[in-house]
C-alpha cells in the first residue's frame, strides 16, 4: 500500500530540507531566519538544483497545509485583512517609527506616526503574525527582518505600496469593470480606471501623477531585484558582442537598468532608453555615470511609429505581456518602417506554462501577474503558442529565430529577425 499523501509530503519536505541545509554548511550560507539580523533574502548562489530544491519545499508545504486545514478552513483561510496591515503599514510608515534594532511600545508608535494607539497594536498584532515586526514583549515591538527590509530599502517599500495601493484596488474593481466592459480590450477599461475614478489607461493616469509613476518604477526595480528576473539573464543570453559598436533601443526600458548591465560587459554598444517622459526625465537622473556617456534617453510613445531608424536591436523586455493583443501588434507594427534588413527584435517576457507545468508556486505567481494584466491593462499572459500567433499577425517579413527560457531566468528570450527590404 502506497503511503498516504501527508505523510510522502512531509517525508519529501524532510528530505529536501536537510539538503539545503547540507548546502548552506558546504556553502558557508546562514541559515534562513526572520530574525532582525537575518538574511534579507534566501541565502543561494543561484543554483538552477537549489531553486528546484527550495521550490519544491514550497509547494510541498501549501500542498501539505492545505491538507491539513482541510476545504472548510482552507476556504476561510484567504485574508483580505493582509492587505490592511500593509497599507497602514506603508502609509503610516510604521516600519520608520523606530531604529533598527531597537524596540517600541504600541504608543510611541502612534505618537510618531500619527495612528491612535487602539489602531496601532490593532493592525501591528495582525502583521506580527505575518512575520513583520515581533513583539518580544507584550506591549513591545521590535523589528524582524522583513520590516528592517521595509525600514532600510526604499525601493522594497514602495513596491509594497504599489501592490497593495495600486494593484490591490484594481483587482477588486475588475468584477464591476467585466460588468460595465464585458470582453474589452481596451487598457482604459479596467479595474484600475474604475478604482482611480479616471478614463485613462494605467500609463495614462501615470504620465498626470508623476509621484505614482516613480513608485511604480521603483516596484518594479524591487521586481528587477529577484534572481529570476536579475539583468545578467539579458545580459548573458543573447549575442550582444557580435553587434560591435551597434545600437540597442531599450523600449519601455524604464530607468535603464538592463541596459546599464549590458552596457558595462560591452563597452562597444551603443543604446537609447526610450520611455514616457516622467519615467525618462527619472532616468536620465540616475543613470551611473560609468556608462552614461552610451546610454540616451528619449520620451518616446511606442503606440506612434518608431523614431530611431536602423539600430541592430530592438528591446522589449516585459512590455508586450501589458498590453492586449491588437496594440502588441500596433507597438510591433509601428517598429518596421525603422527596420533595417536583418535588424533583430528582442522580446523578453513571461510565457505562461500549460497548467502544471512547473512548480506550483512559480506557476501561482505568473497566473496572478496574468491577472493582474487583465486588472491594470485588460491584458493577459501567453502561451508560447499564443506569441507564435501573435507575431506571424504583424507581419510575414518578420521572422521568430527562437524562442528560449535562460537557465534560471522567470522571462523568455524571443528573438524575431525582419527579412524585408
Ligand atoms: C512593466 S514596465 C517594464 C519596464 C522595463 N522594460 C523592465 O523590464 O523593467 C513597462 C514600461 O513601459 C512603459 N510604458 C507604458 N506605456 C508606454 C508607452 N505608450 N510608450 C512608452 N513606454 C510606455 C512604462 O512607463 C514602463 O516603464
Amino acid at each position: 500500500m502506497s503511503a498516504p499523501r501527508i505523510t510522502e509530503l512531509s517525508s519529501r519536505i524532510a528530505l529536501n530540507t536537510s539538503k539545503l541545509n547540507e548546502y548552506f554548511v558546504a556553502h558557508n550560507l546562514p541559515t534562513p531566519s526572520f530574525d532582525v539580523d537575518g538574511p534579507l533574502d534566501f541565502p543561494s548562489a543561484n543554483d538552477p538544483d537549489i531553486d528546484s530544491i527550495r521550490f519544491s519545499i514550497v509547494d510541498d508545504t501549501l500542498e501539505l497545509r492545505r491538507l491539513i486545514l482541510g476545504p472548510k478552513l482552507h476556504l476561510m483561510s484567504f485574508s483580505v485583512n493582509e492587505i490592511l496591515c500593509q497599507q497602514v503599514i506603508i502609509r503610516y510608515r510604521l516600519a520608520h517609527a523606530f531604529p533598527v534594532g531597537g524596540e517600541a511600545t504600541f504608543t510611541e508608535i502612534a505618537n510618531i506616526s500619527g495612528l491612535s494607539e487602539a489602531d496601532t497594536r490593532q493592525i501591528l498584532r495582525r502583521a506580527i503574525l505575518l512575520g513583520i515586526f515581533a513583539e518580544p514583549h507584550p506591549g513591545v515591538v521590535a523589528h524582524t527582518a522583513t520590516s528592517r527590509l521595509l525600514a532600510e530599502d526604499e525601493v522594497f517599500h514602495d513596491w509594497v505600496g504599489a501592490n497593495v495601493d495600486d494593484l490591490g484596488p484594481a483587482s477588486a474593481h475588475v468584477c464591476e469593470a467585466m460588468e460595465k466592459w464585458p470582453s474589452s480590450e481596451e487598457p482604459t477599461q479596467t479595474g484600475f480606471a474604475l478604482a482611480n475614478n479616471t478614463d485613462k489607461s494605467i500609463y495614462g493616469f501615470f504620465s498626470d501623477h508623476p509621484e505614482r509613476a516613480e513608485r511604480f518604477a521603483n516596484a518594479m526595480r524591487a521586481l528587477g531585484s529577484r534572481d529570476d528576473l536579475e539583468s545578467h539573464h539579458t545580459v548573458n543570453s543573447f549575442p550582444w558582442g557580435e553587434l560591435g559598436d551597434g545600437i540597442v533601443v531599450d523600449i519601455g526600458g524604464s530607468r535603464g537598468t538592463v541596459v546599464t548591465a549590458i552596457a558595462r560587459k560591452y563597452p562597444s554598444l551603443s543604446f537609447v532608453v526610450q520611455d514616457l517622459e516622467p519615467v525618462v526625465e527619472s532616468g536620465r537622473k540616475n543613470i551611473p555615470p560609468d556608462v552614461a556617456e552610451r546610454v540616451q534617453f528619449m520620451a518616446h510613445d511606442f503606440l506612434t511609429p518608431q523614431p530611431v531608424k536602423n539600430a541592430d536591436v530592438y528591446y522589449l523586455r516585459w512590455i508586450l505581456h501589458n498590453w492586449p493583443d491588437k496594440y502588441c501588434i500596433i507597438i510591433l507594427r509601428n517598429l518596421i518602417p525603422a527596420l533595417k534588413p536583418g535588424a533583430r527584435i528582442v522580446v523578453n517576457d513571461n510565457v505562461l506554462p500549460t497548467p502544471g507545468g512547473m512548480s506550483n508556486w512559480k506557476e501561482t505567481r505568473l497566473r496572478s501577474t496574468d491577472l493582474t494584466m487583465k486588472a491594470i491593462q485588460n491584458s493577459h499572459e501567453r502561451e508560447l503558442d499564443d506569441w507564435k500567433k501573435l507575431f506571424a499577425m504583424v507581419d510575414h517579413k518578420l521572422e521568430l529565430l527562437g524562442a528560449e527560457q535562460p537557465s534560471g531566468s522567470s522571462l523568455w528570450m524571443m528573438v524575431l529577425q525582419w527579412k524585408g527590404d
